[in-house]
């Protein structure tokens, strides 16, 4: 049996805490990014809109639609600019994980005054997103193009140009999926069936460091924790048949990763 069942769950915990809250947002068929919002709660992309989340009802208001035409498109990985816009793409419909149908998304963002922009189409997997710290650069992660590419940001009007790969990552480590950006500009990648968590110059486009995980498909990471010293690491169980269920316990949890020797930044949060 393979499962492929979407569950549409939002978690939250807080370091330090034992107490982890889960809810299932209601009519979502997914639900793949969730960020703070500056006056409290948060905001999802979930299928194919964005929306405000209550966390303790798991109550979604509609904020905007995409893909109107495209109704097996759904949203994938999100994540706010420094000036509270909200980032998000889609894609196509995939029975095979990291091979949907190809160049059916779109990246958008979700202005604080709730209007939709779209910044560019034929994504196939719209997945990790980070700026650098003085927000002239937006990297951006295409899974199935395996590699990170850049783009030239203003951050007053909220553009991006001048599209260029910076990081292209050797055949066979996985496909690049979620990622973050720490304090001195390298890049923290998820590399979904690599089993590992590439951190990357992209300046120079070498992989400078490997952090091994005990399951096949991580997702994405940010760091968090007091001090932002932590890096917390999603991944998948989505698409796994029992049997590698059984040889991947842990395939689905979040990991901390510790004693990294780097910090990140707080996450920017949606400023509508
Ligand atoms: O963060 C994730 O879980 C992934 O981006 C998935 O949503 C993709 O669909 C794909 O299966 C992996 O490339
Ligand atoms: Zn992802």
């Amino acid at each position: 049996m393979t499962m492929t069942a979407w569950c549409s769950k939002v978690f939250q915990w807080r370091p330090g805490t034992e107490i982890l809250k889960k809810v299932t947002v209601k009519e979502a068929s997914t639900v793949s990014a969730v960020v703070p919002r500056q006056q409290g709660g948060y905001v999802v992309a979930a299928g194919r809109h964005f929306g405000t989340l209550d966390i303790e009802t798991g109550e979604m208001i509609r904020l905007a639609e995409i893909d109107k035409h495209k109704t097996e498109n759904r949203f994938n990985d999100g994540k706010c600019d420094a000036n509270g816009r909200f980032w998000a793409g889609t894609m196509g419909p995939e029975k095979v994980p990291t091979k949907p149908e190809l160049e059916q998304g779109t990246l958008y963002s979700l202005d604080k005054d709730h209007n939709v922009r779209c910044h560019f189409d034929k994504v196939s997997i719209s997945n990790g997103i980070a700026w650098n710290s003085d927000n002239t650069i937006m990297y951006f992660i295409d899974t199935p193009l395996n590699r990170v590419d850049a783009f030239h940001f203003d951050l007053e009007q909220g553009t991006i140009g001048n599209r260029r790969t910076v990081v292209t990552f050797p055949d066979g480590s996985g496909f690049p999926d979620g990622m973050c950006i720490d304090a001195d500009g390298m890049l923290w990648v998820a590399m979904y069936f690599g089993s590992v968590i590439y951190r990357v110059d992209p300046l120079t486009g070498t992989i400078i460091r490997n952090i091994d995980l005990p399951v096949s498909c991580p997702t994405s990471c940010c760091f968090g924790g007091e001090n932002f010293d932590v890096l917390y690491v999603t991944s998948a169980s989505h698409f796994f048949s029992e049997e590698q269920l059984a040889k991947e316990p842990l395939a689905g949890s979040v990991f901390q990763v510790t004693n990294l020797g780097v910090t990140g930044l707080p996450a920017n949060a949606y400023g509508g």
